[in-house]
């Protein structure tokens, strides 16, 4: 088992990766300091149907009450958020009451801010099934979507702990585990040459990756994570650097309509253009090409979907949460392993997404 400690100013708590571990729930809702009242398990429609006995088994002398949304990012909404709000006030949680989100980040994002939120906060846990998650479930960054923005309603609201079950990613599409190590590489890419370097020899089919591999890189993954957030919890300096790609990966997501194209793929495509952007403002030469050539192995599009207008993607562009006064805030990067934020002109965006729609 690996344990990884989050050492986020507002709470510590630890992230245990195991196989098999959605099985053992009671045994860690145990070590919480105060039994909870009653559990809330969220999750979604496709993770129930695959996971939720296994994860009820352990736990039958608890009372236990479920939310169900909709698979995929389009229930990252105010409808389901209010659904699940109703769901607990009709069970009667409490304030000792204990939420439990089974699922990807989708489940992990709603439900945390239902748990941030629901009489001003109780606990909850994560217990993540998609490789995205290793990123989403660390953190605290809790929120739904609106439909002019992503993750524009939310909170900084940190788990009790993360159970994170790698079995669980036997199950999951190409698309998905795709999606999942974009935020992989990410963390490579902004502050960790070495990792970055290890993935790109180590991984060379998503769907077939070495159990000790998969360890070694949830590991180094969530420990990046972690020191980041330890050092800003709530983003006034440099968890920003956690946001390269999603600028424009944000965007995309909304301009194709929530659920289109997954967060990863779209992050992927948005690390390619601020990759662009950072070559000419800062005057650097990166490996883009390799980094290319690398995705598309992997099955990534590398592209800017073409029915999307660069106007209107500058436009979502302004009200991405680093922007300030109007002025859009990017995540550069000078060299592998080192990011910067910087603003960034619109004339310089658009140029570079007309550029990225024609390839
Ligand atoms: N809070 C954060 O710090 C943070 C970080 C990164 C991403 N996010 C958010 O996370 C979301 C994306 O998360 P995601 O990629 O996990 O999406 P997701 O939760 O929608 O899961 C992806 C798909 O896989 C299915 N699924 C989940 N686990 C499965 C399994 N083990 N086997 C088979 N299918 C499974 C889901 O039903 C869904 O259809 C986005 O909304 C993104 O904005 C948040
Ligand atoms: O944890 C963070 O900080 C991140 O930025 C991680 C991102 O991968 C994640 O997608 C996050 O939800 C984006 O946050 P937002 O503040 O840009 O909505
Ligand atoms: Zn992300």
């Amino acid at each position: 088992m690996q344990v990884i400690q989050v050492e986020a100013p507002s709470k510590t708590y630890q992230v245990f990766v195991k196989s098999g571990i959605i099985k053992e729930l009671a045994t860690y809702i145990a070590q919480l300091e105060k039994k909870p009242t009653s559990l809330f398990i969220i999750t979604d429609s496709i993770v129930e149907k695959l996971y939720l006995d296994s994860v009820k088994q352990s736990l039958n002398h608890l009372k236990i009450y479920e939310g169900i949304i909709p698979s995929g990012e389009a229930s990252k909404s105010f409808e389901q958020y209010e659904r699940l709000l109703t769901i607990a006030l009709q069970s009667q949680l409490d304030r000792h009451s204990l939420i439990v989100a089974l699922g990807g980040g989708v489940v992990g994002d709603i439900a945390g801010f239902v748990a941030a939120t629901y009489m001003r906060g109780i606990r909850f846990i994560q217990v993540p099934t998609t490789l995205l998650a290793q990123d989403s479930s660390v953190g605290g960054k809790v929120a739904i979507n609106h439909p002019l923005g992503k993750n524009m309603i939310g909170a900084f609201y940190q788990p009790e702990m993360v159970l994170y079950d790698p079995t669980c990613f036997t199950t999951l599409p190409s698309e998905e585990l795709r999606s999942g190590f974009a935020e992989v590489y990410k963390h490579g890419l902004i502050n960790d040459e070495l990792f970055f370097d290890w993935l790109h020899k180590e991984i060379t089919d998503l769907t077939n990756i070495e159990p000790i591999v998969i360890e070694e890189m949830l590991k180094r993954s969530i420990e990046i994570k972690a020191s980041i957030v330890k050092a800003d919890e709530k983003e006034s300096g440099i968890r920003a650097y956690l946001n390269l790609g999603h600028t424009l990966g944000h965007a995309i997501e909304k301009e194709l309509g929530y659920g289109k194209m997954t967060h990863g793929e779209a992050v992927t495509i948005g690390i390619l253009f601020a990759m662009n952007v950072s070559e000419e403002l800062l005057k650097c030469s990166l490996p883009i090409q390799e980094l290319k050539l690398w995705l598309s192995k992997l099955g990534y599009s590398t592209e800017l979907p073409k029915i999307l207008n660069s106007k209107q993607l500058l436009n979502t562009m302004k009200s991405d949460k680093k922007a300030e006064n109007g002025t859009i805030n990017m995540v550069l990067m000078r060299e592998i392993g080192k990011v910067c934020l910087m603003p960034v002109k619109e004339s310089t965006l658009l140029k570079h997404l007309e550029k990225m729609l024609e390839e």
